[in-house]
């Protein structure tokens, strides 16, 4: 089961975080967000990080496409996801530009179209997120999706559950749903952007064998 931790603004707990095992780490790069990070501190998270088997995933939405790329490379991500309205165009130009780049496309799922939309994104990324819908904000929400979605349509590639994940509901999450990974942000919180790491460890110990 891959595990991607969210959300991390701070570089002890980062590394403290990439040494329990994760798959991979979540920097906000949505200014919105109360778990942004500004460049500077991006660029420290990823040089902390780089030695550490993991990806280091910037997290954008709504960015233009081509300020993703730029701040990318400059910050030193590994990995992005785009958790906005980007096309699967916008998924091809990014995986053109950053061949060698691990692209998650998250999908914040309403209804039985935001599912049949996944198809195609196929060819240009490597992991679908599906995350809660919610109006106000674009992530980070500690809300759960209707799961049963699922029953009438699976996505045709990789794919990790978000959205109210904690250490609490991850093993009937994940029975329930079945995916390839799971990605946790407010469930393992004491507050935005601070981790809570003994809540983290136990997510990991529940989690395993799955
Ligand atoms: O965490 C945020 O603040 C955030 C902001 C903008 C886009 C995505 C964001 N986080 C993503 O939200 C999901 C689920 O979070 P939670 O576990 O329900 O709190 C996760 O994929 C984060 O990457």
């Amino acid at each position: 089961m891959e595990v991607k931790i969210c959300g991390l603004t701070r570089v002890e707990q980062a590394v403290a975080i990439a040494r329990m095992g994760v798959t991979a780490v979540g920097i906000i790069c949505v200014p919105s967000s109360p778990r942004y990070v500004a460049p500077a501190q991006q660029q420290e998270l990823n040089h902390a990080l780089a030695d550490y088997p993991v990806w280091r995933v910037g997290v954008f939405a709504q960015s233009p496409i081509p300020e993703v790329i730029e701040i990318a490379r400059t910050s030193g991500f590994n990995a992005l996801q785009l958790h906005g309205e980007e096309s699967p165009a916008d998924c091809q130009y990014v995986r053109e530009a950053l061949p060698q780049v691990f692209l998650i496309k998250a999908m914040r799922v309403r209804d039985a179209g935001s599912l049949a939309a996944i198809a195609a994104y196929a060819p240009w990324v490597d992991r679908i997120l599906l995350d809660a819908y919610d109006p106000q904000h674009l992530g980070g929400t500690g809300l759960a999706w209707d799961w049963q979605m699922l029953a009438d349509q699976t996505p045709s590639l990789r794919w990790w559950l978000a959205g109210g994940v904690t250490p609490e509901n991850c093993g009937a999450a994940v029975a329930q749903t079945q995916p390839d990974g799971i990605d946790v942000s407010s469930g393992v919180e004491v507050a935005p952007g601070v981790k809570d790491l003994p809540r983290v460890e136990q997510l990991l110990q529940r989690i395993q064998g799955h």
